[in-house]
């Protein structure tokens, strides 16, 4: 068995291919839009991942995007997606200075989490150790739950 992605359904696709690719950096490997089921799916892969992705051999988040609006509620048994990234501290800075809030800063210089337009929770693990603790991530508020 091998696993293929995680879908997520989206409000706006504007408004999350702004999050996921022009902030968080992940890449358009593939969308399917159906007329008969009046939706659109698009298919993500980190940029490391991309090339294997096109081939199916790296897993992806399936964004799904339902014509017709629809109210998407609880659903609070839905963690998080996570991504390894090879700066911690540069993933964040850049982030946040593209506006996205920094719900959980990385103050132990490994994890941080933010989240999509749609609240989606999304976890940010430093490859490797962590990195020394540093301004200002180690004194931001943690707004986060842990
Ligand atoms: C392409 C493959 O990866 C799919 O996931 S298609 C699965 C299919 N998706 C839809 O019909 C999208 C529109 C639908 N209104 C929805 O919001 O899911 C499907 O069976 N979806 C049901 C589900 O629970 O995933
Ligand atoms: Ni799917």
């Amino acid at each position: 068995m091998q696993y293929l992605h995680t879908m997520v359904r989206i409000r706006d696709i504007d408004e999350s291919l702004d999050f996921y690719c022009g902030k968080l950096g992940l890449k358009e490997v593939r969308r399917i839009e159906s007329e008969k089921g009046r939706f659109t799916l698009i298919f993500l892969a980190a940029d490391e991942d991309e090339q294997r992705a096109e081939a199916d051999k790296a897993p992806m988040v399936e964004l799904t995007y339902n014509w017709d609006p629809e109210e998407y509620q609880g659903g609070r048994n839905f963690g998080h997606l996570a991504y390894r990234v090879d700066d911690i501290y540069a993933t964040c800075q850049k982030l946040m200075d593209a506006g996205v809030t920094i719900n959980r800063p990385p103050r132990d210089g490994y994890m941080a989490f933010i989240k999509s337009p749609d609240g989606i929770s999304i976890e940010l693990l430093q490859k490797g150790d962590a990195r020394d603790p540093a301004e200002p991530w180690a004194s931001m508020e943690n707004t986060g739950s842990w």
